[in-house]
Formats: C-alpha cells, structure tokens, sequence
C-alpha cells in the first residue's frame, strides 16, 4: 500500500453495525475500498459484498487477512471474538479498528495489550466514536479551556428505544456503559479509581431478568464523579446526553436541537431513533480518521491502553452489579508505550 493507493480494507462481522461500516468505507469514506468481508452467516457476507459490487466474502477471518488486497482490518463481530480477530490482524502486522468493546473482559484485554507491545508498533484504533462526534469535541474544548473551571461532576443520560435480542444486565455495562467510561476519562483526562451500580424497581417495558434501567457512579483520581443513567428501553428513542458541572459554570450536550418547531400548543424538537442516525457523522469522521491516518503510517485515536482501562471498570461495574457496593478498579501500571 502506497501513500497514494485505496487502502484494501477487510471487514469482520457484516451485522448491523458491520454492514453499516462497509457501505460507509464504499459510499463516504475517501482513500479506500472494501476489499473483503467475513461472517460466519456465509449468506449475510455475500449479501453484503453484493451490495459493494460483489468483493471476496468469507467465513474464516485468516483466510480474509491473507488474501491479497487486504491492507487493513475493521473489527464488527462481537465482542467476544474480537481477541482472536485482532491477534490474527497481528500476525499478518495489518492495522486495525476495533469496534468496542475491545473484549469484554480484562484478561482478554490485558493479552492484546501484551501482544500489541510484542509487534514493537502500536497497530489498534479502538471504536469508541463518541471522540469524534462534534458535540462531544466542543464539549472537551471547552473543558480543557479552564474557562469553567474544575470540572466537579458529569452527568450522563443513555437511552436506547429497546435492548438488542438476548441482552443481558452485564451486556448493559460491557456494551453500552463502556461509551460512558470512555468518555468520562477522555472529557475529563482522568482515570476511573471506583464504581457503584445502582438500581431501581425495572422498567415495565424490559423483559424479565434484565435490570433495566440502572444508574453508574464512577469516581476519579481527580477528584470528580460522573454519573449514568442506562436505559436500554426508553421506548421513544434515542438519547445521549452529557452535562459537565464545574466551578464557575456548566456545559451541556446531547439535547438533539437541530429542529426546533414551536406552533400552537407546542415547542420542541426531534429525537434519534437509534444510534446509527445520532451518531452518524461521527462514524463517518472515526473511519476517516482512522484510514488518513493508516495511509500515513500512523495510529491516533482511542487504543488498547483505552479499551483495557474500560474493560477494567466495566468488570468492576458487573461485581458492583452482582455482588453490590462501591468496587475500586485497579489498573496496571501504563506501559510507556502507550504514552502519558
Ligand atoms: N460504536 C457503536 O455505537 C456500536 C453500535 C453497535 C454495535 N457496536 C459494536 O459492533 C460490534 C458488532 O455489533 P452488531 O450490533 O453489529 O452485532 P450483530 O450481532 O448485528 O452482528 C455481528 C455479526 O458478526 C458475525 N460474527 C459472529 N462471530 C463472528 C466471528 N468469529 N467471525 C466473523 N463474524 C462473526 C455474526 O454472524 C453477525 O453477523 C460489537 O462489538 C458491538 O458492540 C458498536
Ligand atoms: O452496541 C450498542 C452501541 O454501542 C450503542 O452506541 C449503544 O447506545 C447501545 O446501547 C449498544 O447496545
């Protein structure tokens, strides 16, 4: 691959979120092309290769990386499988964006932070996309302004219109909660020390067994606490917000103005129905990032240092969840590899 050629991208997992990022790559991103897609439903990826004009569609993940044109790997499958998909990626030494989670547990997580160190080159971007939603950047600007002040508490809102099929209560944490850990650390460049899950009476509207909603308190080492609301069947649609409480004032993000009608008897705006219309622009600018980026030779971005910290406290969470009480998370010491 030549600074100037499309970079050969193989997509693993061509399910909801996978086959929304293939027609991406296809349709919006600049500078490279799917060149691959992989699925163990054989019949899903060649539906999805059909659709990008009929690329090579397989069922094993190491025969896709080995097939030529493969430059690059974007990880889709679910979590579980995402370590054996990135220590294939490395064998071959192809970059990669992983979607989060990276694993859902730390053992896992801690193996791939290992294996990336042994490659001698950092080769992971780690999906979480709210980095690069517009709202979220402005809001993080204006954080590291100071013109605030010390940012006290975050209070986050995380609403889905239903659960995905077979979500369980720690798919809550591992799948959705991961978003906020992640952004708590970045908006805030703390790490997370300890967390206490908390829940009400469920919601009416969630199936049996599943704690729906429940509310995350994660604590820093600097001092500041952010709080999340997690309701995965909110009905009415979907909502993300983030409100930053500091000392000299607060910021608020997420209440989805783009249009805003008032008429007799009402006032208001519009609400996502799920998170592939909210948060479309910032996949769009995550792949682009990420393939700009590989074309340079380079990583930036959220990495395995990132997607180990969140497994970390998402494991803490599901004791919290389980066993109840305030869990401190414990991480290992940050490689310098990863930087400060
Ligand atoms: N960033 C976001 O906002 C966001 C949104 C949705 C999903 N995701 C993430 O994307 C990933 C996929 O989620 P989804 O909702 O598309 O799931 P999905 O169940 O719709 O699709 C997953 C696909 O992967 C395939 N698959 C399973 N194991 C595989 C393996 N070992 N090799 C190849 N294919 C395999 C399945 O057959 C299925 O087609 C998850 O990690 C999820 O957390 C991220
Ligand atoms: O996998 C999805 C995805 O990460 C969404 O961004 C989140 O809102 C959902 O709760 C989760 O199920």
């Amino acid at each position: 691959m030549t600074q100037q050629s499309s970079l050969g991208v193989a997509v693993i997992g061509t399910g909801r979120m996978g086959a929304d990022h293939v027609r991406r790559i296809n349709e919006v991103t600049s500078g490279a092309h799917v060149a691959a897609v992989v699925d163990l439903d054989t019949d899903r990826a060649e539906a999805v290769a059909a659709e990008v004009g009929g690329c090579a569609a397989f069922a094993d993940p190491a025969e896709a990386l080995a097939a030529p044109g493969v430059d690059a790997v974007l990880v889709a499958s679910p979590g579980p499988a995402h370590e054996a998909a990135l220590l294939t990626a490395f064998a071959h030494d192809l970059p990669v964006l992983c979607e989060k989670p990276l694993t859902p547990d730390t053992a896992a997580a801690l193996r791939l932070l290992e294996a990336e160190q042994r490659l001698g080159h950092r080769r992971v971007q780690v999906g979480f996309m709210r980095r690069y939603d517009r709202e979220y950047v402005r809001l993080k600007a204006l954080l590291d302004s100071g013109d605030l002040g010390r940012p006290l508490m975050l209070h986050n809102r995380h609403r889905n219109p239903e659960n995905p099929p077979g979500f369980t209560s720690a798919m809550a944490i591992n799948d959705s909660v991961a978003h906020e850990m992640d952004i708590t650390r970045w908006l805030l460049g703390q790490e997370v020390t300890a967390v206490t899950v908390l829940r009400p009476r469920p919601s009416g509207n969630a199936p049996e067994g599943l704690a729906d909603p429940q509310l995350v308190v994660l604590e820093t080492d600097g001092g500041a606490l952010s709080d999340v609301e997690i309701y995965l069947n909110a009905r009415y649609g979907y909502q993300v917000q983030a409100e930053a409480v500091c000392e000299h004032g607060t910021a608020r993000i997420g209440d989805g103005h783009d249009l805003l009608v008032t008429a007799a008897g009402r006032w208001g705006g519009t609400v996502t129905p799920g998170y592939l219309e909210r948060f479309e622009d910032a996949y769009d600018r995550e792949v682009q990032a990420w393939v700009d980026a590989t074309r340079r030779g380079e990583v930036t971005g959220p990495g395995i240092w990132d997607g180990y910290a969140v497994a970390a406290i998402c494991e803490a969470a599901v004791r919290s969840q389980t066993e109840g009480g305030r869990v401190e998370v414990h991480l290992v010491d940050r490689p310098a590899f990863y930087g400060a």
